[in-house]
């Protein structure tokens, strides 16, 4: 059996990466992740994270490329993708709170487990659009 795709949306913005809190389940409420969510059948991992994070975010975003590799996370499988926002302005529907964090901020938050090895390279990334 295939395991199924997660994808989280890595949103930048000004030097700074939007984090959300999850409300559930309540083994991961209060945990911090990247909004997104599970590839549906048929879409593609592109369409998947635009959709979500229009249902999750209600904004728009611009895939910009995938961070490296992917993480186990029980039955599934994650891939995390840098975006930037084309439309709106990020508004929670499923969150409870929402961060921008500066990459000297990324430990701050108690991110899912799954999330934690594409901190380095996001960490990279936010501190090249610093300079
Ligand atoms: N969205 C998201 N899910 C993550 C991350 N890290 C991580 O371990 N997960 C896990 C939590 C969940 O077990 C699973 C995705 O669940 P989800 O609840 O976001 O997916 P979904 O929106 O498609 O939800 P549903 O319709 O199945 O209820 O992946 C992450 O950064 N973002």
């Amino acid at each position: 059996m295939q395991l199924q795709l997660v994808v989280g949306a890595a949103v930048v913005r000004a030097g700074r990466v939007l984090a959300a809190r999850r409300t559930a389940p309540a083994s991961a409420a209060g945990r911090w992740e990247f909004p997104g969510g599970k590839v549906d059948p048929g879409e593609t991992l592109e369409q998947a994270l635009v959709r979500e994070i229009g249902e999750e975010l209600g904004v728009t975003v611009r895939l910009d490329r995938w961070l490296a590799g992917e993480q186990p996370i029980g039955a599934y499988v994650l891939r995390v993708a840098l975006c930037v926002l084309e439309h709106g302005e990020p508004t929670p529907t499923e969150h409870d709170r929402l961060r921008w964090l500066a990459a000297g901020e990324l430990d701050d938050v108690d991110w899912l487990d799954g999330d934690r090895p594409f901190l380095s390279e996001l960490s990279a990334v936010l501190t090249t659009l610093e300079t």
